[in-house]
């Protein structure tokens, strides 16, 4: 059966007066992908995320989700999905259980179900025995997770996560993806998400780099880092300077000697390590093999680290990309 899209964008813009946040995206979500907009903050994910999810009304182009319009079918689409957004919008003094029945009433939900996925959802987001207490003794990572499983409470098609782990210690962001993997392993779900976290960005089956409200390039994580060139592989050998000529004579790799290891580029560092075990003619005491980071991705199609895009730091960090590479 051929894939549906679970969310196809078609020249998506979105002006707020002068400000271009959005200009002009296309994009197809498969079912049951985990998708993410990687970029700096003011790249305009938030804003094509607000538009997925009928809150903002788009200036110009088309876009579905879940085969419903965003424009002519707002309460269909709002069926649909379910959203969490950046900024907290619990209730601290109602109990977990409370906050979660009244988004199920809000939604219409029958009073059976709701009760069902109440515990289903609960146990899902690891909150089975705290449902009783008031939000407000709960920790960042707790109530994030509760609006989580709110957001999963009507069994979306497609739930939207803003910057889920914003603001959160690592630890906690840790298990929060702990979280997000799970209900993908277990769930009929799709997630479109945005971050500005490289690691983040790396759980996503495919990823959409945005920039300056466009997108740049759209790939698997995979790709992308293969895309901006080769792997850094360095070796310790019983001999580096004849590893250097084998190298060169048998698999036509150039190889220097940096910081006491024979080191080199190569596509696919990890494949070509048994080939290099199996053809060099020495022996290999240590491997090492490096690939680029999303950051390097972000780098090569935008001439700037994302740190250095929200800091502005400008053309000294196009300078540093360049001396790096
Ligand atoms: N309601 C609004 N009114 C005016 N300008 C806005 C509004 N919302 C967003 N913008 C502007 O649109 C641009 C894109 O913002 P947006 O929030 O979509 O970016 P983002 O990538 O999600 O960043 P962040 O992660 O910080 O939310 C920014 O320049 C922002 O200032």
């Amino acid at each position: 059966m051929p894939e549906r899209s679970a969310v196809r964008v078609r020249g998506l813009e979105k002006s707020y007066g002068e400000v271009q946040a959005v200009r002009g995206i296309d994009l197809d979500v498969t079912e049951r992908e985990m998708f993410g907009f990687l970029g700096p903050n003011g790249a305009g994910k938030t804003t094509a995320i607000k538009i997925l999810c009928t809150i903002v009304e788009p200036t110009a182009g088309s876009a579905t989700v879940a085969g419903c319009d965003v424009r002519d079918q707002r309460a269909e689409v709002r069926r649909r999905i379910g959203v969490v957004f950046q900024e907290p919008t619990l209730d601290t003094y109602l109990s977990a259980e409370q906050n979660l029945r009244f988004h199920g009433e809000l939604y219409g939900m029958p009073r059976r179900l709701l009760r069902e996925r109440i515990d289903d959802v609960l146990g899902m987001v690891g909150l089975a025995d705290r449902r009783h207490e008031p939000v407000l003794r709960f920790s960042g990572g707790m109530k994030r997770r509760l609006e989580i499983g709110r957001g999963l409470l009507h069994a979306p098609e497609v739930l939207f996560l803003d910057e889920p782990t914003i603001g959160l210690d690592p630890q906690t962001r840790a298990s929060i993806w702990e979280y997000i993997g799970r209900l993908r392993d277990s769930q009929d779900i799709t997630i479109f998400l945005t971050t500005h976290y490289m690691d983040e960005a790396e759980h996503c089956d495919r990823i959409a780099i945005m920039n300056r409200g466009e997108i740049v390039v759209t790939d698997t994580p995979d790709a992308l880092k293969s895309s901006v060139g080769a792997d850094r592989v360095q070796i310790r050998t019983e001999d580096d300077d004849a590893a250097l000529g084998l190298l060169r004579e048998r698999f036509g790799v150039e190889a220097a000697v940096h910081g006491g290891m024979v080191t080199f580029a190569v596509p696919e560092g990890a494949e070509f390590v048994p080939r290099l075990f199996a053809g060099l003619g020495l022996a290999i005491n240590t491997v090492t093999v490096t690939r680029p980071s999303l950051d390097d991705v972000f780098m090569a199609y935008t001439g700037r680290t994302i740190a250095d895009t929200e800091q502005a730091e400008g053309p000294a960090a196009f300078a540093r990309m360049m001396a790096r590479r």
